[in-house]
């Protein structure tokens, strides 16, 4: 029998599941098995199941039976450890260039005091009107700080920055160009690797907010030559609720490196609790307080899996989820007067599909109560967060039929 070529199809969806090489990875998630539909997996990514047995294993073992002897054989190093993986697995950036800890938002601060430290003399901080609230928030603030002016991109909210957008405001007053990497919004992947060379040949630094792309679409810092980064580990990296941010700096800009809060945790030495700060070599320096050591196991988790996986394989998945759910929405959605929000090209798409209508707030409410989780961002937009190891295309196609029965 031919195969069926209608994707609303459920044979079509099962097809595909079938002939996915990653499906099978679905099933080492909690949750799995039941019959809830999970389309925010940009927000909070589920766990492992593996992560269970990690976290009691821990209560008994390391911190039961360790005790403070931990810091010393184990956990100091942890945010630098944990940093190198997500550097090796998802940045595409050489060891030492990572530090976990503290919240994004925190990590942002930090990293975009000391990015426009790296340009003396320049007042303008360049960022998109439609960037994720806490960005614009930090932003205002260190500009009200260090009296510099933001200039903002002003950008259609179904796209994004594109080169000609940023090379059209970045001059000779800029110190820093803060971006996403993937809207959270739209989707909109940026041209990371061009716009950071806009920046550059301006003599500005880049910091990018890879919240939305890491674990999802490969990176590739230092190749791109970034100079800093920041982003969350709870949306595809599955670290759990609030676990902690990470933040690159890429090596050459180390020695320089100036932090506003300048914890015992990033000295050069913590326990000779001397009278002043002498910065930590390396990206250490970027640490602040205690790290959060329970925060980052179920994220040890993910990471190994994304290294055996390989960024390549999750992105083609990736994008074969939110195609798929292109698809469905064509046929399904558009003739109920559903907008695609998100580039429709692939390659300018990150790893979640924004669909807008007028009553989506109803309808994302409606969905919730029927175990449906996909998130509602204004303006009416409903967004689809498709982890690419955990969902399956039986599960977007479920999804979408209760979108659109609803919208009948
Ligand atoms: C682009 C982006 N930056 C930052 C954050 C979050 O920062 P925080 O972890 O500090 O809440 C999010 C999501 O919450 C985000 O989507
Ligand atoms: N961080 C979140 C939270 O603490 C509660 C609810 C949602 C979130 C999110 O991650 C939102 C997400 N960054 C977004 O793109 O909308």
């Amino acid at each position: 029998m031919a195969p069926p070529t209608d994707p609303t199809d459920p044979a079509y969806a099962a097809g595909l599941d079938a002939a996915d090489p990653l499906g099978p990875h679905r099933d080492l998630f909690v949750g799995a098995e039941t019959p809830l539909v999970y389309f925010d997996g940009n927000s909070l990514g589920r766990p492992l199941r593996v992560t269970g047995e990690r976290l009691r294993t821990f209560v008994e073992e390391e911190w039961g039976g360790r005790l403070i002897r931990g810091w010393d054989e184990a956990w100091m190093d942890l945010p630098l450890v944990v940093g190198d993986g997500i550097g090796a697995a998802c940045l595409g950036a050489a060891a030492g260039q990572v530090a976990v800890g503290d919240s994004t938002t925190v990590l942002l601060y930090k990293a975009l005091r000391a990015a426009v430290a790296l340009r003396p003399g320049r007042t303008e901080v360049v960022l998109n009107r439609d960037d994720f609230p806490t960005d614009r928030y930090v932003a205002a603030s260190v500009a009200r700080e260090l009296g510099l002016t933001l200039r903002w991109i002003e950008v259609d909210p179904a796209a994004g920055v594109s080169v000609d957008d940023a090379a059209g405001v970045v001059g000779e007053r800029t110190a820093v160009v803060l971006l996403s990497h993937v809207a959270y919004r739209s989707a909109w992947l940026a041209d990371a690797p061009a716009i950071t060379a806009v920046a550059h040949d301006a003599g500005a630094v880049v910091l990018w907010d890879l919240s939305h792309s890491v674990g999802s679409v490969p990176l590739a810092l230092d190749d791109w030559g970034v100079d800093l980064a920041v982003g969350c580990t709870y949306k595809y990296l599955d670290g759990g609720p609030g676990a902690p941010a990470f933040v690159y700096a890429a090596a050459r800009h180390h020695e320089g490196l100036d932090q506003p809060v300048t914890g015992w945790m990033g000295h050069a030495d913590p326990f000779a609790m001397g009278p002043d700060w002498v910065p930590a070599p390396g990206i250490r320096r970027m640490v602040s307080g205690t790290p959060p050591i329970v925060g980052m196991l179920a994220l040890q988790d993910m990471l190994r899996l994304l290294a055996a996986v390989g960024m390549p394989a999750v992105r083609q998945k990736s994008v074969a989820l939110t195609s798929y759910a292109v698809d469905l929405a064509d046929a399904w959605l558009a003739p109920l007067g559903v907008a695609l929000a998100s580039p429709r090209d692939p390659e300018r798409r990150g790893g979640h599909v924004t669909l807008s209508h007028p009553r989506m707030r109803e309808v994302v409410a409606a969905l919730w109560q029927a175990d449906v989780l996909p998130d509602y961002r204004d303006p009416g937009g409903l967004r689809l967060g498709l982890s690419p190891l955990s969902t399956s295309f039986t599960e977007v196609r479920t999804g979408l039929a209760a979108v659109r029965d609803l919208l009948a």
